[in-house]
């Protein structure tokens, strides 16, 4: 096996998606969100924002050796065999974030993120293009994206970046 980074802007799917790759395959599968609250891998509080400054440098000595998936919209700050980048356009994520009871604002503040490819570019910026595995989930349900997933995993598929351009958006 080999470490997976599974990211993408909040609201992309990557939870819900990583539990289905977990069940199907087997496959350990990290949340590092739940893990930073847990093992207490964060720096400080930021209240006014209520979220948590992660601590990059004591993720990375968590993590150690350890192979599977990782999922976040922090997982491309750690080293990895491959990135998978989950996409949505940034109605569908807006839409997506509200009826998940995020404010009015994060929503906005996410959509306008994925719009702008910022996670995308982020993945590029440390994995160059050839270990990147980019997926379009707007309109497909999480088995299909799973399915996806697991064949970037298992090497069936071939790498891709450049599938969406939702800059119309902004
Ligand atoms: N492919 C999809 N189509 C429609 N809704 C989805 C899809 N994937 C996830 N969702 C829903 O969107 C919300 C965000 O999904 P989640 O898996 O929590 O995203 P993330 O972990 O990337 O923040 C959840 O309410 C989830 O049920």
């Amino acid at each position: 096996m080999t470490r997976v980074a599974l990211t993408g802007t909040p609201g992309t799917g990557k939870t819900t998606v990583g539990e289905i790759v977990a069940e199907r395959t087997g496959v350990d599968v990290i949340h590092l969100n739940d893990a930073i609250r847990e093992e207490e891998l964060y720096t400080e509080r930021d209240a006014e924002r209520d979220s948590l400054v992660t601590d990059l440098d004591a993720v990375e000595e968590w993590l150690g050796e350890w192979d599977g998936v990782l999922e976040s919209h922090l997982a491309h700050h750690f080293d990895a065999d491959i990135a998978v980048v989950l996409r949505c356009h940034p109605e569908e994520l807006e839409r997506r974030l509200r009826e998940r009871g995020e404010s009015e604002a994060k929503a906005r503040e996410n959509a306008e993120s994925e719009a702008l490819d910022v996670v995308l570019a982020e993945t590029v910026e440390r994995f160059g293009g050839d270990t990147i595995y980019e997926i379009d989930t707007t309109d497909r349900d999480p088995e299909d994206v799973a399915t996806d997933v697991v064949a970037a995993i298992e090497g069936e598929s071939e790498p891709r970046v450049g599938v969406v351009d939702f800059i119309e958006y902004l």
